[in-house]
């Protein structure tokens, strides 16, 4: 007998049996007994020999020889006899700490499940049984509507009937009401053109009359403003759109594609890729990248002339760092932007008034740089300066210390701003070499004074080249720099707070937030004329930027500042005109 293996779960017992081939273990069992009993009779038999031995005599003992010699021959057989029982093998199972918690937690699941058995199997009765329920109030209400239906047809029929009979008396009355009305609109328009007709003829008698008093005459003075109302008076902000062009330092590679795309058949809307999504803008105007410097001046041109009429403007140039703001408002020296060309337009027109309107021409260059003001023409450009109300009680702002140029020819410009551009603060950062971290701001004051009625006008173009309008986290700026970026970003999300304002038409516009939009509350206010270009960027890695700007852009085109407010400084007679849905005034001393 051995013992195999001290396992956990069972312990194996082997026994050595010898197992013939065809009986049972039992059986062979029962056959060992019965041999050892054979042997026990046999034994018995020989001891009751051998005590016969020890009574009997000599003689008789030779006749027991045969007797013990076969009793010797079936021992020896029973010795030799091989044994049977050989191996045994037997599985028993040992009952493990580990098998009995199994044990237990198996019957606790057990215990679970059933109860959750018998508790779906109620609650499927409970279904069942409303199943039923419905099913049965379903066939009652299908048997209902079978029934109702055909009486529902009828009274359909009898009220439309009805209401057909009581809708044509009123159907007659409509009628006769509209025959009225066409015959009050064409009795109005007879009477509406011999309005015209008589007021045509009053205009010619009063021409005549300032005519023979020697008055300029009246026919010039309008035809000279209706031309500037024509083109300009939106009464929304003018969002144009500039693609920069790839330049050099630009790092795209061949043929990948743009994700900016724009309609050749529609120069207001530009598409762009974004997360791959296609999001359209529509803008007032979108320039295609290899658009000239005089190609987006034109577009702005007759906004700014009508500066000299007394008109305030503002044009603002908005976008991310490097894409192009500076070279569309400053330019090149030989290829010069729109400051210079605005300002040379300005003294083109001023040149075609001379002998009838006489004009003085300022202008004033400031940086906001970290939300300080500072005089890029003044004698000490680091001398920060405060914005302040006027103290002529008109609400204008003025900067108490600002120098003010005045230009007499346009060849005097290049000088004033070239100082300007020296005194700027220009740094570098991850995003552009050349890039620049300030706002700036060229106003230019126009003073006009009409030779014949000393009718006088101000107008006020003031010209921004913001700075960029890039996330902080992208222009990998740090310290200083971060300060910087920081400041830009505010003063930017005030301007978006004052476009917001103005936009919903709140009557609290927070112009002050900012030196910037505190500085344009007097272009950027109601009854002002104001574009924006935004510059983007057509690069992949820019498209995020893209997307901002162009939001931006998109929210400032619906702002309306209102039909346009001419600064005439006379007290006469106003005249309104209503043109393309617009009212405007003109102010002249005499008619
Ligand atoms: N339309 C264009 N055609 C040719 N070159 C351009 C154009 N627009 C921009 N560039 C060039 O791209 C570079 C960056 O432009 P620019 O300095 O005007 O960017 P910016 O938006 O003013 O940057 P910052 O925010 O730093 O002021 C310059 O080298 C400029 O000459």
């Amino acid at each position: 007998e051995s013992y195999i293996g001290p396992g956990e779960g069972a312990a194996q017992v082997h026994q050595n049996v010898t197992r013939p081939k065809g009986l049972s273990y039992e059986e062979r069992l029962h056959k060992l007994r019965l041999y050892s009993l054979e042997f026990r009779r046999w034994s018995s038999d020989l001891i009751e020999v051998f005590k016969m031995i020890k009574g009997f005599n000599r003689v008789d003992t030779e006749k027991l020889f045969p007797l013990v010699r076969e009793s010797k021959t079936r021992c020896i057989i029973l010795t030799l006899q091989p044994g049977h029982l050989r191996y045994v093998t037997q599985m028993v199972e040992v009952e493990s700490p580990t098998t009995l918690r199994s044990l237990r937690e198996c019957e606790e699941r057990n215990r679970h499940l059933l109860e959750q058995v018998t508790h779906q199997g109620e609650r499927c009765c409970q279904l069942e049984h409303q199943l039923r329920s419905s099913q049965e109030t379903s066939s009652q209400l299908k048997y209902k509507v079978r029934v109702l239906y055909p009486c529902l047809e009828i009274l359909q029929s009898e009220c439309l009937n009805q209401r057909l009979t009581t809708m044509q008396p009123f159907l007659r009355s409509m009628k006769s009401d509209y025959n009225s009305l066409r015959s009050q609109v064409k009795s109005f328009s007879q009477f509406y053109e011999a309005a015209i007709i008589e007021a045509k003829k009053q205009v010619r008698a009063q021409h005549r009359e300032r005519e023979t008093h020697g008055c300029f005459p009246l026919s010039q003075d309008l035809s000279t403003h209706s031309g500037t109302v024509t083109i300009l008076f939106s009464g929304n902000i003018r969002v144009l759109c500039r693609i920069k062009p790839l330049i050099q330092t630009d790092k795209k590679e061949e043929d990948t594609p743009t994700p900016v795309t724009l309609n050749p058949a529609n120069d207001c809307r530009i598409t762009v890729l974004y997360k791959a999504r296609e999001r359209s803008f529509e803008l007032d105007k979108v320039f295609i990248p290899e658009a000239t410097q005089e190609v987006v001046f034109e577009e702005i041109e007759p906004l700014v002339t009508s500066c000299i009429d007394g008109y305030n403007i503002c044009i603002f140039a908005y976008g991310q760092t490097g894409s192009g703001k500076t070279y569309t408002m400053e330019g090149e020296t030989d290829n010069p932007g729109i400051n210079q060309r605005a300002l040379r337009a300005l003294f083109k027109e001023i040149e075609t008034r001379t002998g009838t309107w006489s004009y003085t021409v300022s202008l004033n260059l400031v940086e906001i740089y970290n939300e300080h003001l500072r005089d890029l023409l003044g004698k000490d450009p680091q001398e920060k300066l405060e914005i302040k109300l006027n103290p002529d009680g008109s609400g204008h702002l003025h900067v108490p210390g600002l120098t003010l140029v005045e230009v007499k020819r346009f060849q005097d410009i290049r000088k004033v701003l070239a100082l300007g551009r020296k005194n700027r603060v220009t740094q570098s950062t991850n995003m552009n070499e050349r890039s620049s971290r300030s706002h700036v701001l060229l106003t230019v004051t126009v003073s006009g004074t009409e030779i014949n009625t000393d009718t006088k006008t101000v107008g006020k173009m003031n010209l921004v080249d913001l700075a960029g309008s890039e996330r902080v986290w992208k222009s990998g700026a740090e310290g200083e720099r971060l300060k910087e970026a920081q400041n830009i970003n505010k003063s930017l999300l005030a301007l978006a707070d004052v476009i917001q304002a103005l936009r919903a038409k709140q009557n609290h516009v927070p112009f002050r937030n900012s030196k910037l939009t505190y500085l344009l509350q007097d272009s950027l206010g109601k009854g002002n004329k104001t574009v924006m270009v935004v510059q983007i960027s057509s690069l992949e890695e820019n498209v995020g930027e893209t997307m901002c700007s162009l939001k931006f852009a998109q929210r400032v085109c619906k702002v309306e500042l209102g039909p346009a407010a001419r600064r005439v400084e006379a007290t006469s007679y106003i005249f309104y005109l209503r043109y393309r849905k617009h009212l405007e005034y003109f102010v002249v001393r005499s008619v």
